[in-house]
């Protein structure tokens, strides 16, 4: 008898050394959702709210945050919910916010690019930029609203015209590129996907999305060119093979709230100081001789650490990089023009 209560007293007191050490050495970080209504939104938020480095999670939308907090907010895990609605409530959404996450805009139909959602994503991530801008300056941005080749620029533009612009803090998530090629070359060289590693560089539209699998871990010589080329256009073509089995039901949301939880996770955990957090993002560049480019980056205590260099190249690569490059050009020009005029 002695011995179960003092078993279960020495449980009870291991509960409260946990509890007490996540809470006094995670330090607090409210992570913002803008869009947290919608596909993404909603598995983002969930993912969120299971993530222990968040204190505090702030869902905003124009609509519909009020049930997606309520319902999220309920799960017992360490982050306190907090629904908001319609732009009153964006400062309030934003204020102290360590990271935002901007899901917010129209998704792709069939027969659709993503530079088909520029003239509506371009003004609402404007928009949000602006607030994002006057309420959490030096908040870290990761920027899934599409096209992200374009929508960066913007926000990139819109910080600097209100003097808050901070290069290291701005991110377009290129994650589901990464998530999607080490799927498709474990599968391919049949190799267990967790020990999967594929860097993915450019952008993130069509051909601008080049994964580098020569430099895919671990090695594999079961791959010919055949097999490369025919996964470098799966790769690029993912979203649309989303887009086109959803038929006009939307394009990615689920791997995506995934991806952008990872992405998301690593920008927290370099907050904090955990050491050698890399991950492939969209970020201002001087890998090429574009201003935005996506390459692996390592994330610190203030966002961007370090912007990575490409890595030796195959000669398919190499092919792939000089054709991506007009149209990744094309598309941060435009972005940068739009703000600029708007
Ligand atoms: N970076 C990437 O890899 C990916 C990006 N995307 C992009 O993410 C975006 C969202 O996709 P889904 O969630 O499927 O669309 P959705 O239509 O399901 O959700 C979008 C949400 O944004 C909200 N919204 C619209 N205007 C807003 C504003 N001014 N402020 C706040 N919220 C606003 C809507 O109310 C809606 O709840 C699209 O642009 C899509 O192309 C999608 C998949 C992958
Ligand atoms: O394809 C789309 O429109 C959505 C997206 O960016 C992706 O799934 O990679």
């Amino acid at each position: 008898m002695t011995s179960i209560l003092l078993r279960s007293a020495l449980k009870r007191d291991a509960g409260r050394a946990i509890r007490s050490f996540s809470s006094e050495s995670t330090p607090a970080r409210k992570v913002a959702v803008l869009g947290a209504a919608g596909g993404i939104g909603q598995p983002l938020a969930l993912l969120m709210k299971l993530n222990p480095l968040v204190s505090s999670l702030s869902l905003y939308d124009i609509a519909g945050t009020p049930g997606v907090a309520a319902d999220v907010g309920h799960i017992n895990t360490r982050a306190v919910v907090a629904g908001f609605v319609g732009e009153d409530q964006l400062g309030e959404a934003l204020k102290g916010a360590d990271v935002v996450i901007i899901p917010a805009g129209v998704p792709r139909k069939p027969g659709m690019t993503r530079d088909d959602l520029f003239n509506i994503n371009a003004g609402i991530v404007k928009g949000l930029c602006t607030a994002i801008a006057k309420y959490c300056p030096e908040a870290i941005v990761n920027m899934i609203s599409n096209p992200v080749n374009s929508t960066v620029p913007i926000a990139a533009e819109v910080f600097k015209k209100a003097g808050t612009y901070d290069e290291k803090k701005l991110f377009g998530v290129t994650t589901l590129d990464v998530v999607r090629a080490k799927t498709f070359y474990a599968g391919r060289a049949k190799v267990p996907v967790e020990g999967v590693n594929v860097p993915v560089v450019g952008g993130h539209a069509g051909i601008t999305i080049l994964p580098l699998f020569s430099q895919a871990t671990p090695a594999t010589n079961a791959l010919g060119a055949e097999d490369i080329k025919a996964l470098t256009k799966r790769t690029q073509e993912g979203g649309t093979e989303v887009v086109e089995a959803k038929a006009g039901k939307g394009s990615a949301t689920l791997s995506m709230a995934y991806a952008g939880a990872v992405f998301a996770d690593a920008c927290l955990k370099g907050l904090n100081g955990v050491p050698d957090v890399v991950e492939c993002t969209f970020v201002q560049s001087t890998v090429t001789e574009l201003p935005f480019f996506a390459s692996k980056v390592r994330l610190g205590k203030n966002g961007v650490e370090e912007v990575l260099g490409l890595g030796p190249l195959s000669d398919f690569e190499k092919e792939g990089l000089e054709a991506l490059k007009p149209e990744l050009k094309a598309s941060i020009e435009k972005g940068i023009k739009f703000a600029r005029e708007n």
